[in-house]
């Protein structure tokens, strides 16, 4: 077998002693290392306020990685390589002792002076830290530095814009890594593959043979832990403004003229250019919103969001949204494009439904109305794969079609925000491929889309809560698939 690319890299973590360092970026730096995708030249900084010790950060990496993924007996030796820093990121003294400890591991283990910079913490902090980086000129080594930044980026077009400044003044546009984790799924990166891999789909993939496209993304926990970040987000800036438009972009794009971040990155943000503008006074024709009530998941019991946290209950936040999005260009004039997500949903899934222009007469059916229309469905979580929806005669006996399924499914689960898509994305940042990365330009074209519902709805307060936990939400999402003849598939 080829032998990975290893690439050499010290990995700085600001938020080292926050969730997602604990549950993703540990797990997944440690299965790179299972992987010999990494081996003896790296090293990690973790920084936090916590007046922590490299011992317990190292205590701290260890259980992280035993809740995560099955250790080796190579766990000491891995996390040998991590080190941890007290730091306040507004601080200016912190950067000083960064930058020797910095020096002192590029030295120790031989890392080419390549320095990723990993923000793992609120998104208030970003520019400090981008600013700050450059004013203590960490950013400026014998290698390579990047910037790798967590969602969310900004809370609307302006604030990106104001964050996107900052950071540019201290970092450019090929040193910064935004990341988005649905970026990092397996069947995510498969969208591309199975339509321009296949003449089969590429040929029909147009307005003349595809009615409609469904992306669900449904989620059966609630709000969890994070009632202050979410109750400030919603599931539109949560969900559709990121990993949403991204799938659609994926799905829609032209193919690109060759395999390369810039010209994926072009045909992706062509079909965000081309979305159509919403009209601010009929928000309610194509976006529907909803919070959820209490109800019953797998059985259980579950509160309503207003009921989860002291701080909601007098919530107007969105909890799922359901939306049809039209792409004026040629190929997919008049294709609607509908796409919900949710919290306290029916199931954990996220699945996208290509719907077949259906034959022009009934043969083989039952009733006159009786269709069966053709469906491509690629299922990104929690099975992977992809099924086409297919008619054919079951037996030998009677004439008429029924319903039967190709499938393939990936032998493999991704689990729920699996480690192995940061995986994926670290090791992506390191060898310096930022095609799973979002460009500044589709964040912005994303944040100018979802603005118009989000300024619309912040207008009017909601009917809340009106659907209830485990039901794939409010019956408005039905109805704006049946006014144009449609319905979810559930498929
Ligand atoms: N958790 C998740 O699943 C996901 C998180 N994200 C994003 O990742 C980022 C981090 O999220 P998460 O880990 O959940 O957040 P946490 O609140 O769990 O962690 C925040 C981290 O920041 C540190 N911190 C706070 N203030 C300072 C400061 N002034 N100086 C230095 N360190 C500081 C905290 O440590 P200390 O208190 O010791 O200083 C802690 O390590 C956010 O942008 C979030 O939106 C994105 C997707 C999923
Ligand atoms: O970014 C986010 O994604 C998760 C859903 O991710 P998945 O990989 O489990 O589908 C969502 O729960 C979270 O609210 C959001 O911030």
């Amino acid at each position: 077998m080829e032998q990975p690319l290893q690439p050499k890299a010290v990995i700085v973590i600001f938020g080292a002693t926050g969730d997602l360092a604990k549950r993703k970026l540990f797990p997944s730096i440690y299965r790179l290392y299972q992987h010999g995708k990494i081996s003896k030249n790296f090293a990690v900084i973790g920084l936090a306020r916590r007046e922590w010790t490299d011992e317990v950060l190292r205590e701290n990496v260890v259980e992280s990685i035993e809740e995560a993924v099955s250790p080796d007996e190579n766990l000491d030796e891995f996390v040998s390589h991590f080190y941890y820093h007290p730091f306040d990121v507004t601080e200016d003294s912190s950067y000083q002792g960064l930058k020797h400890l910095i020096k002192n591991l590029e030295g120790e283990y031989d890392t080419d002076g390549n320095r990723i910079f990993y923000l793992a913490m609120a998104p208030n902090f970003f520019g400090t830290i981008a600013n700050k980086l450059k004013a203590y000129e960490l950013e400026k080594s014998d290698g390579w530095s990047r910037l790798v930044i967590e969602k969310p980026f900004g809370h609307n077009l302006e604030s990106a814009k104001g964050l996107n400044n900052q950071i540019r003044s201290a970092f450019k546009e090929d040193q910064i890594y935004r990341i988005d984790h649905y970026l990092g799924k397996q069947m995510v990166q498969n969208i591309e593959v199975i339509r321009f891999a296949n003449g089969i789909f590429e040929h029909l993939w147009n307005n003349r043979f595809i009615s409609n496209i469904q992306i669900t993304s449904s989620e059966v926990l609630g709000v969890e832990e994070r009632a202050r970040y979410y109750d400030h987000s919603g599931a539109t800036r949560d969900m559709v403004q990121n990993h949403i438009l991204q799938m659609v972009a994926l799905l829609l794009m032209e193919p690109p003229i060759k395999l390369t971040t810039d010209e994926i990155r072009s045909e992706k943000i062509k079909v965000l250019r081309a979305l159509r503008p919403l009209d601010k006074n009929e928000i309610s024709k194509s976006f529907v919103r909803g919070q959820y009530d209490a109800g019953e998941i797998n059985g259980e019991a579950v509160p309503s969001y207003r009921e989860e946290d002291e701080e909601l209950t007098e919530s107007n936040t969105e909890t799922f949204v359901a939306g049809k999005l039209l792409i004026d260009n040629y190929r997919w004039a008049g294709v609607p494009i509908y796409i919900r997500t949710g919290k306290r949903m029916t199931e954990k899934s996220t699945k996208i439904v290509i719907e077949f222009k259906d034959i022009p007469m009934n043969l083989y059916y039952k009733k006159d109305n009786d269709r069966n229309p053709n469906l491509l469905s690629i299922n990104i979580q929690p099975n992977e794969g992809i099924t086409l929806g297919l008619n054919a005669r079951k037996s030998s006996e009677g004439s008429l079609a029924e319903p039967i399924q190709l499938a393939y499914n990936l032998n493999e689960s991704s689990g729920i925000n699996t480690p192995e898509a940061y995986e994926r994305l670290l090791y992506d940042c390191m060898i310096g491929d930022a095609t799973n990365f979002t460009h500044w330009d589709e964040v912005a074209l994303s944040w100018k889309f979802v603005d118009t519902v989000l300024d619309a709805w912040s207008k009017e307060k909601a009917d809340f809560p009106n659907y209830k936990s485990g039901s794939m939400g409010p019956k408005e999402a039905d109805e704006l698939l049946a006014k144009d003849g449609f319905h979810w598939w559930e498929v």
